[in-house]
């Protein structure tokens, strides 16, 4: 048969049904408000039209990507933008976060959004996101997003768990001779002109002893990176975990603290780790010892950083993260609103401040826009969740669209017992060429490929599926 001419196929597009599936047992629909009025926005069933020439259908995506939108903010890469865009999705892009009431409106519509560690996706503004299937987060921490929630109301979660590792490590290498030099008091002295040649209490780094608290991505890189500098490294960790090099594991982080030269913190934003470097730990760490924070603000109390300075028992830090940051450039990080301590930091010696820089390379940003990206094109696409850190990771081989009326099934529910009975109940009328079921706390995830599905049998198993006890969210894709 001859290739459809490409004015029916976009006329075929715009045919296209969509029906309104939104969530309204999960998600609180008093509190939103109904200005929605493009009906494909209330869509979570994704369809083409049957298209008869099979040439063709192996070049089209499983539904009119064009009716995707996304939301990115905090500058996400360039490589991100032109993947979704290739996609035919719709992208709307900021260089900043957003003001509350300014997310709200914009979460109300869209079916992804990307952001850093800036925008706050809580449970009181994810609420309002009737149409959203995923989140990507295009950095390491996910402690930004309620995930419980997310998951709880069928929105998938990803993340780069390792692409600004090694930015953050160098970083960190470069704050250790930093602080070692007092390269940054030597610097501001001389922008104000002043020469200050002194060697009092400045070292070399070969043979200090480094201790690495959180021994993952970046802990373990920054380990590998200070052993080729002469450097002895240690770390603690609540898992046991192989040291790289000569490195050692300690017991305690009180070991850690009484042994260590530089202390450099690598665990993430989790309860326990809240305030884990404050007086106690100030008091157990060596005389005249360096501390180094680019993992999250909350980890060291600010506060008793800034006695343990004034009694110079710690020579100098380095902080790239803070318990309060700005969402945007230009913003003053000093402002009483976001930090109170401000001055009394900023009057101290030997003290580098960065404004949250660790992943900011350009290696780093491309390939995170590039990881992420795919992540969500692959779970908007094909519904596959490889990587997601929140919902279970299902996967099944491509869509195979040479099989006629195939159609794929993605049911996220509740993981209680009898529902894949319910739903392969339900199924049972066509031939499930495959499938796949996983759990994850209390979320379950099951993808099946069925065969033998009519345009009449789609609206069908939608109502269907849409009517079962325990679903959280259904898209079904052909
Ligand atoms: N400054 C930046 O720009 C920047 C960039 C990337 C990541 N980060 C932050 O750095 C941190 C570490 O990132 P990562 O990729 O190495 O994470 P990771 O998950 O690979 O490693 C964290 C390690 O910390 C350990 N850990 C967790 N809780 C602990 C505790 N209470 N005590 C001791 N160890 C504990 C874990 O077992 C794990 O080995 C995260 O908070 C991340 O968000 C900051
Ligand atoms: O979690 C991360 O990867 C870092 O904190 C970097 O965050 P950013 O992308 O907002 O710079």
């Amino acid at each position: 048969m001859a290739p459809q001419n490409i004015d029916n196929l976009q006329q075929s597009f715009q045919n296209a049904i969509s029906f309104q599936t939104s969530d309204s047992n999960s998600i609180n629909e008093d509190q939103v408000s109904n200005s929605l009025t493009d009906s494909y926005m209330d869509s979570n069933i994704f369809m083409t039209p049957k298209i008869i020439n099979k040439a063709n259908i192996k070049a089209l995506k499983p539904f009119n990507t064009g009716d995707i939108k996304i939301l990115l903010l905090e500058n996400i890469n360039q490589t991100a933008i032109n993947i979704f865009k290739d996609q035919g999705y719709q992208v709307e892009s900021y260089k900043s976060s957003l003001p509350e009431s300014e997310l709200i409106e914009k979460i109300k519509s869209v079916h992804a959004i990307g952001i850093r560690s800036k925008t706050i996706l809580t449970s009181s503004i994810l609420k309002y996101a009737k149409n959203l299937s995923v989140i990507g987060c295009f950095c390491i921490g996910t402690n930004q997003v309620d995930l419980d929630f997310a998951g709880k109301n069928g929105i998938a979660v990803f993340n780069s768990p390792f692409s600004n590792s090694r930015s953050v490590a160098e970083l960190v290498i470069a704050e250790i001779i930093s602080l070692a030099r007092q390269l940054g008091d030597r610097s501001i002295e001389m922008h104000t002109g002043t020469w200050n040649k002194v060697s009092n209490k400045c070292w070399e780094i070969r043979g200090k002893t480094l201790g690495i608290v959180g021994y993952g991505h970046i802990g373990s890189q920054l380990s590998v990176l200070a052993e080729s500098m002469g450097m002895k490294v240690i770390y603690y960790d609540i898992l046991a975990i192989m040291a790289l090099g000569t490195a050692k594991q300690v017991s305690s982080l009180d070991e850690l603290l009484r042994k260590a030269d530089f202390v450099s913190l690598h665990v993430p934003a989790t309860p326990d780790t809240v305030d884990m470097i404050s007086s106690p730990q100030f008091a157990a760490m060596k005389q005249g010892s360096y501390l180094i924070n680019a993992s999250r603000g909350t980890v060291v109390n600010i506060s008793a950083l800034i006695n343990a300075m004034k009694v110079k028992k710690i020579a100098g830090a380095a902080l790239d993260v803070y318990p309060n940051e700005p969402a945007k450039n230009g913003a003053n990080l000093f402002s009483n609103s976001l930090n109170s301590w401000s001055s009394e930091l900023t009057s101290l010696r030997n003290v580098i401040l960065t404004p949250h820089i660790g992943g900011s390379t350009e290696e780093a940003q491309s390939a995170i826009g590039i990881e992420v990206s795919n992540a969500l094109t692959k779970y908007i696409n094909e519904g596959i969740s490889i990587g997601a850190v929140n919902i279970p990771e299902v996967s099944l081989r491509s869509l195979n669209l040479d099989q006629e009326n195939v159609v794929r099934v993605l049911y996220i529910h509740q993981n209680v017992p009898g529902v894949l009975k319910t739903v392969n109940n339900i199924l049972s009328n066509h031939n499930i060429e495959k499938q796949f079921s996983d759990s994850r706390g209390g979320i379950a995830y099951l993808m099946a490929d069925i065969l033998d599905v009519d345009a009449a049998d789609i609206a069908k198993l939608h109502e269907l599926l849409e009517a079962t006890k325990y679903k959280i969210s259904i898209r079904l894709l052909y």
